[in-house]
């Protein structure tokens, strides 16, 4: 499965101006090579303006679906179409976007865990549904939009209901650069699957963010990182079959006791 990430800077509260750049990107990555999921960074098209974020997504409301149908088609690809601010009977929700290549919504969702340190909960609305896995061409995939990295128990979800990849969206500050790395590790590590990711780079409001998008195998050997500042492009070509293989090396998932797992 060939999946090429766009670790891009974003133009803040400018949908149009980002959804060009993405144009472009997409333009540049198809013709370059053979490529089967595009990945994209959360809230790519307005970044993370969160007092004026409810008058940008009035505005732009109901533009970006279309613009990614026409590319999944024009371009016959999957997208893991980051996460975009979406507003539903008065809540703005962070969402993230799955399209298969015929241009249709496979999966959306929506991100549960607001950032206090972002003060999320003034701004956004939590997503109220689980994590569920989707397929792109038959392989069975999930997503988690940044801070969902911190709760061990999403990857694990996705990784019972038979996920061999998981993609992270995500604006990650350079703050805490040391926790998006080892955290990414030990999904892939503990829950036997590909980690994508896909972090945006840049500054705004005064922090800076901290790139490294990664690809992780389910061994948590990093495959690929890209750089903390740069803008970037990661190619990969993952052997699903890895999983598989890794999973019967080390068989924690027949191990397990969930009996024992005192969880709320
Ligand atoms: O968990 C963190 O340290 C960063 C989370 C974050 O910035 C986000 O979810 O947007």
């Amino acid at each position: 499965m060939k999946i090429a990430s766009y670790q891009m800077d974003l133009t803040p509260g400018n949908p149009i101006e980002n959804r060009r750049r993405v144009q472009e990107w997409v333009e540049t990555v198809c013709r370059d090579g053979e490529v089967d999921v595009l990945v994209l960074p959360e809230m790519w098209t307005t970044a993370y303006t969160l007092p004026t974020l409810r008058e940008i997504v009035k505005a732009d409301q109901g533009t970006t679906e279309p613009f990614l149908q026409n590319l999944a088609k024009t371009f016959n690809v999957n997208l893991v179409a980051g996460s975009i601010a979406v507003e539903e009977e008065g809540s703005i929700y962070n969402r993230s976007i799955i399209m298969n290549r015929e241009g249709k919504i496979v999966h959306t969702y929506d991100k549960m865990h607001l950032v206090p340190m972002l003060d999320e909960h003034i701004y956004l609305e939590g997503g109220k549904s689980s994590v569920r896995v989707f397929e792109l061409d038959g392989k069975k995939m999930g997503v988690i939009i940044c801070y969902d990295l911190r709760f061990p128990e999403l990857v694990r979800t996705l990784a019972l209901e038979g996920a061999e990849v998981v993609f992270v969206v995500a604006e990650w500050p350079e703050a805490r650069a040391s926790h998006w790395e080892v955290l990414q590790q030990a999904r892939a590590i503990e829950d036997q699957v590909y980690i994508v990711s896909c972090n945006r780079v840049g500054a705004y409001n005064g922090v800076q963010f901290a790139g490294r998008s990664m690809v992780i195998n389910p061994w948590g050997d990093i495959l690929v990182k890209a750089s903390s500042t740069e803008e970037e492009t990661i190619r990969v070509d993952l052997d699903l079959n890895e999983v598989q293989r890794i999973r019967k090396e080390v068989p924690v998932f027949s191990s397990r006791v969930p009996k024992l797992y005192k969880l709320d």
